[in-house]
This record gives C-alpha cells, structure tokens and sequence, in this order.
C-alpha cells in the first residue's frame, strides 16, 4: 500500500508555567510517542475519550503545532523540521476542518470571501477566476452559487460546515484532518455532510483522518481505526477486525459501551474503574494499567510496545506478549 502519512514516535508536549518566575515547572504530556500512517485514498478515524490527545495529534501532524519529537512523513517527504515557505507550500496539500461550525468562520466575511481566501493568499488568480472557482466550490458541496454574497450567519449549522469544506477543498488538497466535524450538527444533518465527505473523497482523491469521539460515525466512515488513551496510540486495525476483536482492555470496554442493534451479540458493558489520569502525571509503564482489569505486576514498570499481533492489527498490550 502506498502510504501518504507516516508517523514515527511523535511527542507534543505543552509546558505549564508556574511558581514566582514563571519558569517551565512540568509538561503536559498530550501526544506521548504515537506512531501510525494512513495510506493514499483512506480513511483513518481516530477515538477516544475527551483529552486523550486526538485533536493534538492532528494538529501536530499538519504542522499548526510544532512537535516536541518525533518524525512525520507526508506524500514522500519529512516534513518535520519544514518551516517559512516550504512549509507555506505543503500546507495546500493538507487541511483542518474544525469542530464548530458556529465559530469557525468570521462573521464579517462573506461566504465568497471565506472559501475564496485560501485561493488569494497562495495563488495568483484574477478577481474572475476566483470567482468561479468560489461558485464551483459552493456547487460541490451542496450549496447554491448565488449564496457567494451571504453572509454565515445567514446558514444553518449544517450549511455552514458545507462552507468551511468548501474552503478546505479549496486549495486541492491531498489530506484532510476533520477533527469533530460533525459532532455540533443534529444527527439527521450529521448523516448528510458524512455522505458529502464521502462523495467528496471519491471525487477529489482525499485521504482523511476522521478524528470523533462518536465511534458509530467513526465506524461508518473509517477504513480503519486507532484508538488513543492518555496521548498514546493503543490499538489500530480495520473498522470490523476493532469491532469484532478487540484486543486491548481499553478498547474492549470503549466498545462494550456501543449499543448492539442484535440483543443475541450484545455484550456485558465494562464499566471502567476511576478517572483518566491527568496528562500532567500519567502512570509510569503502561498509562492504561491503573484501570485495567487485566494489570500484571509488568504493566506498572514498562510501556508496552505498539505490535503488530495480526495482519495489520497493531496493540500496546503485555498480555499479546509471547
Ligand atoms: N494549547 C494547549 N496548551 C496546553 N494544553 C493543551 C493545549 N491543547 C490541548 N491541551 C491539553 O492536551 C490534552 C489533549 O487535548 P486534545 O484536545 O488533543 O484531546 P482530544 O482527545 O482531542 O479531546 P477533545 O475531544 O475534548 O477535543 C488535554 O489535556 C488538553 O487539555
């Protein structure tokens, strides 16, 4: 498979200032060693509970952060120390679709003027060609040309995240981050900008990390999923293979939550004990292990590797240890 992503031990941490002079007195540790890649033309959803790093770790590998270590590969080439105008170049090829589409257009700009600005910052394009392109743009996506002079507030939510892909898809990218994309919309309007992102795949070759903590979206959309926990990547394999066989304790019981639509499958929800853990002071050798069931006397000292077990199913678990 030809893999447009890769990603190899990537770490972001943020400092936390504190104390009489404001010096660095810890870090949070959101992204702590993942590695993963997504191959050309898929779909990798990402899950996990709120702050387990999702959002992060996007972010971080279109470089909007900068990484505290790690490598990231994107279409060939190392873009990990890639800054000023070489960076300015890729980032056409890669695009954030944000969470809200209440507060991620500016209210003083017309929907012309927002899809049409990625166009006028890295292009030279008369004021003509942009706008056909603005209206074609608006057509893809569902909406109508003549709303070019509108302004967002005139949309509903579900318009509005039209808009914000339009803009996306400005540029032509090669990859997309939709980080909870879909989650502020209803579920009836969910289901359609889900299906905009899927002919939307097809027609311009994307590839895509779906990141939701919604896992019946994440399933119906992903080729693939990763499950994350306390800014580590814990489990990766294909949507049903997770499905049907979970192997990480921490998967087993994200997933026993999912209602079963076949009471004859349906199986006993595992209620994990305690909270997450602060980031800030994360378990020492697996971060899982102070609410697994499955804790071996190994887990508290050592990190587990992120195996391969199965054909293209990877785990950070002692218990696959052989
Ligand atoms: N700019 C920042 N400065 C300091 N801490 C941050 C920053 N951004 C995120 N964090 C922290 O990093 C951790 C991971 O956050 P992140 O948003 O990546 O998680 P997430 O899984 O996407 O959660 P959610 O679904 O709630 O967005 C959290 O503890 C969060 O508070």
């Amino acid at each position: 498979m030809d893999k447009l992503v890769e990603v190899y031990g990537l770490k972001k941490y943020f400092p936390m200032k504190g104390g009489f002079f404001n010096r660095t007195v810890n870090y949070l540790k959101a992204v702590d060693g993942v590695s993963f890649f997504i191959n050309r033309g898929e779909v990798l959803g990402v899950v996990g509970e709120s702050g387990c790093g999702k959002s992060t770790t996007g972010r971080t590998i279109l470089k909007l952060l900068e990484p505290t270590d790690g490598k990231i590969v994107f279409d060939g080439e190392d873009i990990t120390k890639l800054e000023g105008e070489a960076l300015r170049k890729k980032r056409k090829e890669m695009q954030l679709i944000f969470q809200d589409p209440y507060s991620s257009l500016n209210p003083r700009m017309t929907v012309g003027e927002i899809i049409g600005e990625p166009i006028t910052i890295h292009e030279k394009v008369s004021r003509a060609e942009k706008l056909e392109r603005v209206k074609e743009l608006l057509n893809k996506v569902g909406l109508s040309p003549y709303h070019v002079r509108r302004y967002p507030h005139e949309f509903s939510g579900g318009q509005r995240q039209r808009i914000g892909i339009a803009r996306a898809l400005a540029l032509n990218p090669k990859f997309i981050v939709a980080d909870e994309s879909v989650s502020a919309l209803d579920v009836s309007i969910q289901a359609q900008v889900i299906n905009l992102f899927e002919e939307l795949k097809e027609e311009f070759k994307l590839t895509y990390m779906f990141i939701s903590h919604d896992l019946s979206v994440v399933r119906h959309i992903s080729d693939r999923i990763s499950v994350m926990y306390l800014g580590r990547m814990v489990e990766m394999a294909e949507t049903e293979e997770l499905f049907n066989n979970p192997m990480h304790p921490y998967t087993q019981a994200l997933l026993s939550a999912v209602p079963i639509p076949n009471p004859k499958l349906k199986k006993d929800r595992i209620i994990l004990q305690g909270d997450v853990p602060s980031p800030i002071n994360a378990p020492k050798g697996c971060v899982f292990h102070t609410r697994c069931r499955y804790a071996m006397d190994v887990c508290k000292h050592f990190v587990p590797e992120f195996k391969e077990i199965e054909d293209g199913h990877f785990v950070s678990c002692f218990l696959y240890d052989k």
